[in-house]
Parts: C-alpha cells; structure tokens; sequence
C-alpha cells in the first residue's frame, strides 16, 4: 500500500521564526503518525535553518513509525546519520543560498562520492534513499550506487506553469517509476505536492511512498493538523493502484 512520509522542517520553521519551544516537532510528529503518516521525514540542513540537531536527536527517540533523515552528502551528515541510525537516510542535493530544494542529486557527476556515502550508511544498516531527478541516467546511477531506493523530484511537475508543461513531466515522472521499478529499486517521489496534484502521482503504478510536508502545514493553518494529514492519506489512497486493485 502506498506510503505516506510527513516532513515536519516547516513546523520548525515557525519555531525558528521566533526562537520559541512551540510548535512540538515532536508534537507535530506523533500527532502525524496517529493521523496515519508511515513515517517522518526532516532535513537537517547544513545552515540549521530550520531542523536542529537537538530536533533530530529527540525525534530519533519518540517516533513509532520511521525516521527519513534527508541529509546532503558530508562527512558531517553521513557522521550524524550513523549515529542517529534513522531507519532511512535520503541524500538531497544542498545549496545555502536556496529557497527550497532546486532539482535532484546529480548522482551520475559524482558517482565514487555517493558509492561512498551509499556504502557508509548501508554497512551502519541505514536504508539510502537517492533524491534524484526523473531521468534514467540518474536511475542507473543510482542502481551503481547500490542504494536501493530513490525519491523522484516533483518539483519541476508541482511547479510547471501550463497544463501541457505539468503533462510532460507528469509523463517523465511516469517513465522513470517504470523504469526505476524494473531495474530493481524502490521508487518514492516527493516536492511540491500539494492537495490538487498529489492524485496524480499517487495513482501512478510502482510508486511506493510520496514524501511531502510544506502543504500539509500549511494546510492546517485552516484545518488543524491532524485533518490535514488524515486528508493527504485519504486523497493517496483513494487512487492509489494498489487500492483499486491494481
Ligand atoms: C528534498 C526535498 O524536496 C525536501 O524534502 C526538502 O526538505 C526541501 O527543503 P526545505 O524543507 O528546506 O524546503
Ligand atoms: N522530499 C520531499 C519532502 O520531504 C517534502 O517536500 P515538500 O512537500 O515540503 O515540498
């Protein structure tokens, strides 16, 4: 069945805003897993601006379902990942200047250094997810690197400006489920999905897990949290091939 992993960084970055105790992360995050998230995800950021180490360190204790630590690929991630052991380990592209992640991992322009990085967090028993862009270079990329999941970037489909732009990267996204799934790896996807275009990726067979978190918060601006991320499973579940007995 087609999992849910709630990202909690923008329940932080209200925190951050003021540097307050509120809102939990914690709070956000065990609330999520009643409401029927299958895990949390948080990206601890080289510039801290907005998971804390402290945040990470506290959640790794609590969580009931799974901890997907989105990380860069530094000595210093890879330190605190293997430390921490989350269950999962998602290597994500970094710029500090960004807003918000830009695109996927280049994978295939640095292959030894996330072999590396693969090898170091498969041999702690840290399950490596690869953050990469619907491109199958990048899925072989990824199968060379031994890891055995990737995260397809939306981003470009959640952001596409007209109906025949979201349409081809919809198709893209399509392609590489397909062939991410037929090479043997587990194929998640995730940023800037939202309540109007989740539908189409959730119902996309192979896709095993869409990671999503803005939209969710700030959705329950109006609806309160645990609704918000009850309606993200619903709206997944309700296409999801698996459920329509695909
Ligand atoms: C990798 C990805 O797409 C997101 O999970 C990432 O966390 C985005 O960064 P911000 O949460 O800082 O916007
Ligand atoms: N990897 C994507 C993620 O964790 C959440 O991204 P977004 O929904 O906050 O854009």
């Amino acid at each position: 069945m087609i999992q849910l992993g709630v990202n909690i960084d923008h329940i932080v970055t209200i925190r951050q805003a003021r540097g307050t105790r509120y809102p939990s992360p914690v709070q956000a995050a065990l609330v999520a897993e009643s409401a029927g998230a299958d895990a949390i995800t948080l990206h601890l950021r080289e510039d801290r601006r907005h998971i804390q180490d402290h945040d990470v360190d506290t959640l790794s204790r609590v969580l009931t379902t799974r901890m997907n630590l989105e990380m860069a690929v530094t000595d210093e991630m890879l330190g605190i990942a293997c430390r921490v052991m989350p269950q999962d380990a998602c290597l994500v592209p970094e710029r500090r200047e960004e807003l918000t992640t830009e695109g996927g991992l280049d994978v295939a322009g640095q292959l030894d250094k996330v072999k590396r990085a693969c090898g170091v967090l498969g041999e702690a028993g840290i399950r490596v997810s690869l953050f990469i862009d619907a491109d199958p270079r990048q899925l072989d990329a990824a199968r060379a690197c031994d890891a055995p999941v990737v995260e397809i970037h939306t981003g470009r489909f959640a952001d596409a400006h007209s109906r025949a732009d979201q349409a081809g990267e919809l198709q893209r996204i399509v392609a590489a489920v397909e062939y991410g799934n037929r090479i043997g790896l587990q194929v998640n996807a995730g940023h800037g999905l939202h309540y109007h275009n989740v539908q189409d990726i959730a119902a996309i067979p192979g896709v095993a897990e869409l990671n999503i978190g803005h939209a969710i918060v700030a959705h329950a601006l109006f609806v309160g949290w645990e609704a918000a991320v009850r309606e993200m499973k619903r709206l997944m579940l309700a296409v999801a091939p698996e459920s329509r007995g695909g």
